[in-house]
């Protein structure tokens, strides 16, 4: 009903303000948009769900996720992907490491900080319901 639409837009404008906030950070320049398939052609073949901060946004306005924890699993395949495909010792896949386990940190420390947890147990109230 029009509470839980409401539940959802102040859902919607929590994960589109962290996305955004994100996108704006340079650590995490790489990380913006798509892997570019025509720059890496065997990157699908490597990453079964590739995950950039710009389709977490498109995600967010096509009312994908119902709670947090859904948007959780789609940002944290951000860093995972970066770390599944930049495992060597070279130092740019180092440099990729470190700023993947960088907005790992970061996404955590802003839930933990900004998410109030009764919020979410309506969220997940929400999505039982549907
Ligand atoms: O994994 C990534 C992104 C970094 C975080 C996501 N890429 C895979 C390629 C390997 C490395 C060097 C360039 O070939 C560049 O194309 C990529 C992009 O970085």
């Amino acid at each position: 009903e029009q509470q839980e639409e409401d539940v959802l837009r102040e859902l919607r404008l929590f994960l589109r303000n962290i996305t955004e906030r994100l996108s704006l950070d340079r650590r995490f320049k790489a990380f913006t948009k798509p892997v570019d398939i025509e720059e890496v052609p065997d990157y699908i073949l490597v990453i079964k769900k590739p995950m950039d901060l710009s389709t977490l946004l498109t995600n967010i306005d096509e009312s994908k996720y119902v709670t947090v924890g859904k948007f959780m699993s789609d940002a944290d395949l951000i860093w995972r992907n970066a770390l599944e495909y930049n495992p060597d010792s070279d130092p740019m896949d180092r440099h990729i490491r470190h700023r993947a386990y960088a907005l790992k940190d970061t996404i955590r420390a802003i839930i933990r900080d900004e998410l109030d947890e009764e919020f979410e147990r309506v969220c997940e109230e929400i999505r039982e319901s549907r």
